[in-house]
């Protein structure tokens, strides 16, 4: 009865994407068909508006999303690259380094933090979030916690974090976030078992609806791994797969689609596999799979890089963009924008201004890749580095 109460209420509805939309019951007999008329059961919250508004300021032309919400052990892993200690101190200098870079906003629409940083300010007492609104940047919020070993499946994971997202969502909101992030991931050696693809298309979909009740705009980030040894059709198989379960599930749990944005991997061959494949080749099967899979009332599709290296993500993102696509078509990169910087940082105070300028370098690149603009050219060695690392367990 509660169920039926709830659907009514739903149905009862108007807003601007579901006034034209609907649809004959076929529940019933089939005189049914001809007279019942209802509308589709798709869900608002008090931020709707809002949602769609963010998602379309952070799906803005030529601009993409900075990543910089590794949780404290990842965040720990890059810093021993450079020789640092994973302390407060140096994770706040580093992500100072980042947020406070001068024209940041012309190239990165929005920034998903850690919690850590969320709350954080510069050594000057100007909190993080303010620095990023100052440049026109969204600040995001990470709410996932983590992965863990999923019972019952081939050695596979599932994503941690939905008890008490919904009070944890209200406190971001509060502290300026409006957007958030949920990663779990889907490993194509490991099968991926259906119990598997099927935990994360719904884990996914309830924290897509919960932030959405909060204000936030879910980014939906069911990562495939690049682990393996298969060819890329394989990878099209599965990435279809993946993202018709996550849909079937958004569309279940009523999460406004005008209100996401997605954060898939590219459609590549397993890290392992014998040839590698062309930024022609990953464009046209990811396409193909988006295509198939994604409707045209998501405004953005925001890749991430699975350890590719800077310059490749980028020619496979300008590869993307040479013909128009139904969605913005962009990136929210970790690895593909920090690691020229990291190495430039090293730690030091006076290397600041020109650790700042790589990130301007890479964002730029990006940018121009949004656009379909792109030239690898004068590119340096550094950011051709792939930064794969098998069996990788964040
Ligand atoms: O599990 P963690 O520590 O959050 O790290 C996962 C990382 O993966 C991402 O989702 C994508 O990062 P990459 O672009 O480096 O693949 C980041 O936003 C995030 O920092």
């Amino acid at each position: 009865m509660a169920a039926c109460a709830s659907f009514a209420k739903l149905n009862s509805f108007s807003s601007p994407w579901i006034s034209n939309n609907s649809f004959s019951s076929r529940s019933g007999s089939s005189s049914l068909l001809a007279t019942r008329r209802v509308s589709l059961p798709i869900r608002a919250t008090a931020y709707s508006d809002e949602l769609v508004k963010t998602a379309k300021n952070i799906a803005s032309p030529g601009r993409g999303i900075l990543a910089i919400d590794e949780s404290n052990a990842t965040c720990g892993k890059r810093l021993a690259s450079i020789g640092l200690d994973n302390t407060e101190v140096n994770r706040q200098a580093y992500r100072q380094l980042l947020l406070t870079t001068p024209g940041l906003g012309e190239y990165i629409s929005g920034a998903i933090l850690f919690e850590e940083t969320l709350y954080q300010s510069t050594t000057d007492g100007k909190k993080f979030v303010d620095c990023l609104r100052d440049e026109n940047i969204v600040p995001g919020i990470k709410v996932d916690k983590g992965l863990v070993p999923l019972p019952g499946s081939n050695n596979e994971s599932w994503c941690q974090g939905l008890d008490g997202l919904a009070s944890r969502s209200a406190e971001y909101y509060k502290q300026g976030a409006r957007f958030a992030k949920w990663r779990t991931v889907v490993s194509i050696p490991c099968g991926p078992s259906a119990l598997a693809v099927k935990e994360a298309a719904w884990g996914l979909a309830r924290y897509a609806a919960i932030s959405q009740d909060n204000g936030l705009v879910p980014i939906v980030e069911p990562e495939i791994l690049l682990d393996g040894d298969h060819p890329i059709e394989r990878t099209l198989e599965v990435a279809e797969k993946v993202w018709s379960e996550v849909f079937f599930y958004l569309a279940q749990n009523n999460v406004i689609f005008e209100g996401i944005l997605l954060k898939p991997s590219m459609v590549t061959p397993g890290a392992e596999h014998k040839e590698k494949a062309s930024p022609e080749t990953i464009a046209k099967h990811t396409l193909t799979m988006l295509r198939r899979r994604v409707p045209p009332a998501v405004p953005g599709i925001m890749f991430l890089s699975g350890g590719q290296s800077e310059v490749e993500a980028t020619l496979n993102l300008n590869a993307m963009n040479q013909s128009p696509n139904p969605w913005h078509v962009s990136f929210s990169y970790a690895r593909a924008l920090q690691n020229t910087v990291l190495k430039t940082w090293q730690g030091r105070p006076e290397n600041v201004e020109a650790a700042q300028k790589s990130l301007l370098v890479r964002a730029k690149a990006n940018s121009l890749a949004q656009l379909g603009r792109y030239s690898a050219e004068g590119e340096s060695e550094e950011a051709k580095k792939g930064m794969f690392v098998k069996g990788y367990t964040y």
